[in-house]
């Protein structure tokens, strides 16, 4: 008997430590035994990195980014993540639709109605035996919560900055904010962590929450590359 499929998302301001612990995961999950797929967005397909790279890189409007976004996320959704959790994969995806609403919504100041009304039109359909109305969403939202200027700091003069990354600190705590907001109405989807601490202690908090569910039978000692 195949397992479901789990779909995982990492959130959470840029510099909040996501990239640092999403193939970590990855390889626990897979040490018990799990196929995993590891994604993100915007992107995952071959043309949703070309969106990628216009949505970082080329300037437009809050309306064009978000339709760009949604496309990308459709085309992420039917040809990787869909697949993925039909064949009982587990699914970690840097970054979904709470970044939309984080970025676009909370950050841009774009309407949440409409961007509520793309992600209907994205993500309907698609659930295996429900209906048109039913949307895909993620089992669980791991939220990496870290003030704006601390991770201001963690990627100064990391790289040259994106268009998002080229944010003042300001847009940031509009970010932040909106990840709260998305968190305080669906808080069973959420898991909060405290990413101002050590990557250790980070990693411990990220594998508790999948123990506490039974997703993961045992803690799992922090990777090398985290230690
Ligand atoms: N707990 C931590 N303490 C201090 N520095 C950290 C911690 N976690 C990650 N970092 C560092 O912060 C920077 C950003 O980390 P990472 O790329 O994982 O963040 P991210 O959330 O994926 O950012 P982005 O969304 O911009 O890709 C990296 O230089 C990383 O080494
Ligand atoms: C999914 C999604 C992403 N963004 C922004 C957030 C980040 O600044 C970039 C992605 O870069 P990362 O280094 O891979 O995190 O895109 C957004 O504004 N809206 C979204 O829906």
């Amino acid at each position: 008997m195949s397992r479901p499929g789990l779909f995982i998302t990492f959130e959470g301001i840029d510099g909040a430590g996501k990239s640092s612990h999403i193939e970590g995961l990855a390889a626990a999950f897979r040490a018990q035994g799990r196929t995993v797929t590891v994604s993100r967005e915007p992107g995952g397909t071959p043309l949703a990195e070309k969106l990628r790279q216009m949505v970082l890189n080329d300037a437009m409007d809050p309306l064009t980014e978000s339709l760009l976004i949604f496309a990308a996320r459709r085309d992420h959704l039917c040809n990787v993540i869909e697949p993925a959790l039909a064949r009982g994969d587990v699914v970690l995806c840097d970054r979904f639709t709470d970044a939309t609403f984080a970025y676009q919504g909370a950050g841009r100041g774009f309407d949440l109605m409409t961007l509520s009304t793309l992600e209907r039109m994205a993500q309907g359909g698609l659930v295996p035996g429900a209906g048109a109305g039913t949307l895909r969403n993620p089992d669980l939202t791991v939220w990496f919560d870290l003030e704006p200027e601390v991770a201001a700091e963690r990627l100064a003069g990391a790289r040259v900055p994106d268009r998002f990354e080229a944010q003042p600190v300001e847009f940031f705590r509009r970010v932040a904010q909106g990840y709260a907001d998305r968190a305080a109405v669906e808080p069973a989807r959420f898991a909060r962590l405290d990413a101002a601490q050590d990557r250790h202690r980070v990693w411990q908090q990220l594998t508790s929450v999948f123990v506490r569910k039974g997703w993961l039978s045992i803690m799992v000692p922090t990777p090398k590359d985290l230690a």
